[in-house]
C-alpha cells in the first residue's frame, strides 16, 4: 500500500538527519584539510579537484537527482567547506544584483565574503593589492563580442586566470510600474544597451539612452525616478524592489557571456590538469607579411586546438595588435608544452594570461 504524507515525510526527516551527519563528517575533514594548508601555505581553493568531485559523482549517478541539480548542490556544499578552511573575497563589479555577482555565486557558491566595485578597475585593484582574493571579470558576451577593458587590464595585470563560467544572460526592462508608457530614459551599462538596442529602437524610439556604471546602478536608479527605467537581471529587479515592463529584451535569445575568475598567483597557483583544461594568452608578433599565420603553426604541427583568436591594437600608432588565443588544454600535457615553447620562440610578446579547467 502506498505510504501517505506524514509516513514519507518521516522517512525524508530521517534521511536528513543521516545527510546531516554526513555533511559535517565532511565538513570537519575541509576543516582538518584547511590545518594542513595552513601548515604548508598551499592554496584553499583548488577548482581542479572541485571539478574532480563533481565529475566523479555525476559519473556514479543513477538518479532520480539530475546531474546538473548534483553540481549545484556540490557547488554549495564545497563553499561551506571551504569557508571553514578559509574565508574567499571575491571582487566584482557592483551593486547587489549584477550578473557578475551571479558568476561570482555560481563559481564559488554562496559562502564567500563579497567585495562589490565601481568599475573593472577597482576589481582589478581589489584582486591586486589583497582587499580581495579573487576578481571576477566579464570577457565577452556571444551577441556583442570581447570586453575590451577586461582584455586590456589583464595585459598589464599581475593577476592570472583561474577559472571560467558562462551565463545565459536574459534582460529585463524595470521600472516602479509594468509599463512601458512614460520612459523617457534608459540607463544600463554600455554593453547591455548595446546588446538591447533593436528592441529599444522598436519599442522606445523616443527614451534617451543613458550609460551608467552596471546594470544594477541603472536599476537602483530607476527605482528612484517613474520616468526612468532600468535594464538588469531579474534578481536586481528584486533587490530594487521594481517591476518587469518588458521580459527578456535582448536581441539574441541566447545572450550569454563568459566570465573568468583572476588572482595573484601567490593567492593561489595555476590550476593542476583537471583533464578538461583552457589554456590562455595574449602575444605579439613583429608586423610583417605572414607573421600572423607563423604563430598559428606551431598549434598546427603540435596538434593544439584553438578555441578563440581576438586582436586587440598595441596602441603603438604601428597597425601592431596583441591577439588574445584560448588553447585546448594543459602545459602538463607534452604537445600543449611544445607548441607554446615554439609559439614563444617566434612572438615579440608572450604571456600566459592562465591555465584553468574548462566551465561544464
Ligand atoms: O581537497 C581539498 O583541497 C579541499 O580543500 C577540500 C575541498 C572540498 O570541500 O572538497 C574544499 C576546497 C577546495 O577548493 C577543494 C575541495
Amino acid at each position: 500500500m502506498a505510504k501517505t504524507l506524514s509516513e514519507l515525510r518521516v522517512l525524508i526527516d530521517s534521511v536528513d538527519q543521516e545527510l546531516l551527519t554526513a555533511l559535517n563528517r565532511r565538513a570537519a575533514l575541509a576543516n582538518e584539510v584547511g590545518e594542513l594548508k595552513r601548515h604548508d601555505g598551499s592554496p584553499v581553493f583548488r577548482p581542479e579537484r572541485e571539478a574532480q568531485v563533481i565529475h566523479g559523482l555525476q559519473s556514479a549517478n543513477q538518479g532520480p537527482l539530475k546531474d546538473s541539480s548534483l553540481a549545484l548542490i556540490w557547488r554549495e556544499i564545497m563553499s561551506a567547506c571551504r569557508a571553514l578552511e578559509a574565508p574567499q573575497r571575491v571582487a566584482y563589479l557592483g551593486p547587489k544584483g549584477t550578473y557578475s555577482e551571479e558568476a561570482a555565486l555560481r563559481f564559488f557558491g554562496s559562502s564567500i565574503q563579497h567585495v562589490p566595485c565601481t568599475n573593472f578597475d577597482e576589481v582589478f585593484h581589489a584582486a591586486t593589492s589583497g582587499a580581495a582574493e579573487f576578481g571576477v571579470i566579464p570577457v565577452e558576451n556571444s551577441t556583442e563580442g570581447v570586453v575590451t577593458r577586461s582584455l586590456d587590464l589583464l595585459l598589464n595585470s599581475p593577476l592570472h586566470i583561474v577559472g571560467e563560467i558562462s551565463l545565459l544572460v536574459r534582460h529585463h526592462l524595470l521600472r516602479t510600474q509594468a509599463s512601458l508608457e512614460g520612459i523617457e530614459v534608459v540607463l544600463a551599462h554600455p554593453q547591455a544597451l548595446a546588446q538591447c538596442q533593436h528592441w529599444l529602437t522598436t519599442h522606445l524610439p523616443h527614451a534617451e539612452r543613458r550609460a551608467v556604471s552596471s546594470n544594477a546602478e541603472g536599476a537602483r536608479l530607476a527605482a528612484g525616478n517613474p520616468a526612468w527605467a532600468g535594464i538588469a537581471s531579474e534578481r536586481a529587479g528584486a533587490e530594487f524592489g521594481l517591476h518587469i515592463a518588458a521580459q527578456a529584451i535582448q536581441d539574441e535569445a541566447f545572450n550569454r557571456t563568459r566570465f573568468v575568475m583572476v588572482c595573484l598567483p601567490a593567492v593561489m597557483p595555476a590550476p593542476e590538469a583537471s583533464g578538461k583544461d583552457c589554456t590562455s594568452l595574449v602575444v605579439s608578433v613583429p608586423n610583417r607579411p605572414g607573421a600572423v599565420h607563423d604563430m598559428l603553426v606551431p598549434l598546427k604541427q603540435h596538434g593544439v586546438s584553438m578555441t578563440r583568436f581576438e586582436s586587440r591594437p598595441a596602441r603603438s600608432g604601428q597597425w601592431e595588435y596583441f591577439f588574445y588565443i584560448d588553447l585546448q588544454g594543459h602545459p602538463s600535457e607534452p604537445h600543449v608544452a611544445a607548441a607554446l615553447q615554439d609559439l614563444r620562440g617566434i612572438c615579440a610578446f608572450y604571456k600566459v594570461l592562465g591555465t584553468y579547467p574548462l566551465a561544464d
